[in-house]
């Protein structure tokens, strides 16, 4: 087993990633306010894990409880957060019940968030079971739902008490979601980590074949990089914003085609190309940058291009992003391969230029013949 450390004062706490830790009581259990938790879960992931997290809690006395949501990204939304609130209150949970998040990136966001909000804030353990969620959403404490106008639009910073990633969960995740995962491991290396990024190139065919091995390895430096930024930049004042490469334009794409439709890491990967072809656009970086880039996501089944919403669309949309400061729209863009900048210079008739290269009609986010 590994062990990260995201490193925030008082709300620190440590990442573990290994095989089996979904049955490791000692991990699961230790140091709770309280022995009583609330697992959260959905209908997908919890007959497949949820007996044996519950028989790990038990096992050292602790009380474990359940609520089980709808699946989907279309159920990140007020309704079904409000079913956690009230599965907390029905079972006279306190404030120091603590909170279980078991499932992917979705479960995680909205457990966190049902935490921060319940009482003014219990603690939660973050226990991710895709590989978006384990390398990307289970670190850092953002939390949220979602908006019709826009993502994760409500919603707290709130770190957890611990991150539990068995990487055994990936054998059961359909291949359409691992894929997804990965465009926000190629994130970290387009955005700050050269090395990784060559090493991707490298290893993306064992990668891709859930080579045990590879995916610790991509785990374990892609959290490494996730916790490096948010100790350096927790709320996003800085550095922390260049986790959103491809996010501007992703999100848009996301809310556009009605949430579910494009998965999260389908989205980004469309969203980098567009952020790419910026770039490029602003004589940041060369094509063969963006033509590399694309290789990368391809050999994933990831799409290059996004659905035609018209520019217009994406534009209004893309105004809502949190990153707008004074009615500006602020973009994560690439000065080089492993460097992202933020940026308010891209002049507005080459952002819409960069989308209208970008998306095309009939645009699919993944190619059903690519996906074992
Ligand atoms: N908080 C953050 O920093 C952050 C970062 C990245 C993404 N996100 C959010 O995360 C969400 C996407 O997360 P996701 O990609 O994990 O999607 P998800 O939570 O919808 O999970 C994907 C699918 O896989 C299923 N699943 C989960 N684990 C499984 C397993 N082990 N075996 C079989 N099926 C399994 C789920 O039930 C679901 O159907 C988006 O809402 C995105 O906005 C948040
Ligand atoms: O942790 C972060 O910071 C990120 O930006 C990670 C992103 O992958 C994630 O999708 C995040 O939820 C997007 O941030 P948001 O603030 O635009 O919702
Ligand atoms: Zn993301």
């Amino acid at each position: 087993m590994e062990t990260l450390e995201v490193d925030l004062a008082e709300r620190s706490y440590p990442i573990f990633i290994g095989q089996g830790l979904l049955d490791r009581a000692d991990l699961l259990a230790a140091g709770l306010p309280q022995p009583r938790v609330l697992i959260v879960s959905n209908e997908t992931v919890a007959p497949l894990y949820l007996t044996r997290v519950r028989a790990a809690f038990a096992a050292a006395g602790v009380e474990a409880l359940d609520v089980v949501l709808p699946d989907g990204e279309h159920f990140k939304d007020w309704p079904t957060l409000n079913r956690i609130f009230d599965a907390l209150l029905g079972h006279r949970c306190e404030r120091a019940t603590t909170l279980v998040a078991l499932g992917g990136g979705v479960i995680g966001d909205m457990t966190g968030f049902a935490a921060a909000c319940y009482q003014r804030g219990v603690p939660f353990i973050q226990v991710p079971t895709t590989l978006l969620a384990q390398v990307d959403s289970s670190v850092g404490g953002k939390t949220a739902i979602n908006h019709p106008q826009g993502k994760n639009m409500i919603g707290a910073f709130h770190q957890p008490q611990r991150v539990l990633i068995d990487t055994d969960s990936l054998a059961t995740l359909p291949a359409r979601e691992f894929r997804s995962g990965l465009a926000e491991v190629i994130k970290y290396g387009l955005i700050r980590d050269l090395p990784f990024l060559e090493w991707l190139e490298v290893n993306l065919d064992a990668l891709l074949a859930r080579s045990p091995a590879a995916l610790a390895e991509a785990i374990l430096r892609s959290c490494r990089n996730k916790a490096e930024v948010v100790a350096a930049d927790e709320r996003e004042s800085g550095e922390r914003a260049l986790l959103n490469l491809g996010h501007t334009f992703g999100h848009a794409i996301e809310t556009g085609a009605g949430y579910g439709v494009w998965l999260h890491g389908e989205a980004v990967a469309a969203g980098t190309m567009m952020a790419a072809e910026l770039s490029q656009r602003l004589g940041w970086i060369d094509a063969s940058l963006v033509a590399r880039i694309g290789r990368l996501f391809e050999r994933c089944s990831l799409p290059v291009v996004g659905p035609a919403l018209g520019e217009e669309r994406y534009l209004e949309l893309m105004a809502h992003d949190k990153k707008v400061q004074g009615g500006r729209l602020r973009l994560v863009l690439l000065r080089a391969a492993g460097r992202a900048v933020v940026s308010a210079d891209a002049p507005v008739a080459d952002v819409a230029a960069a989308i209208a290269a970008r998306c095309r009609a009939g645009a699919v986010p993944f190619l059903e013949s690519a996906h074992g």
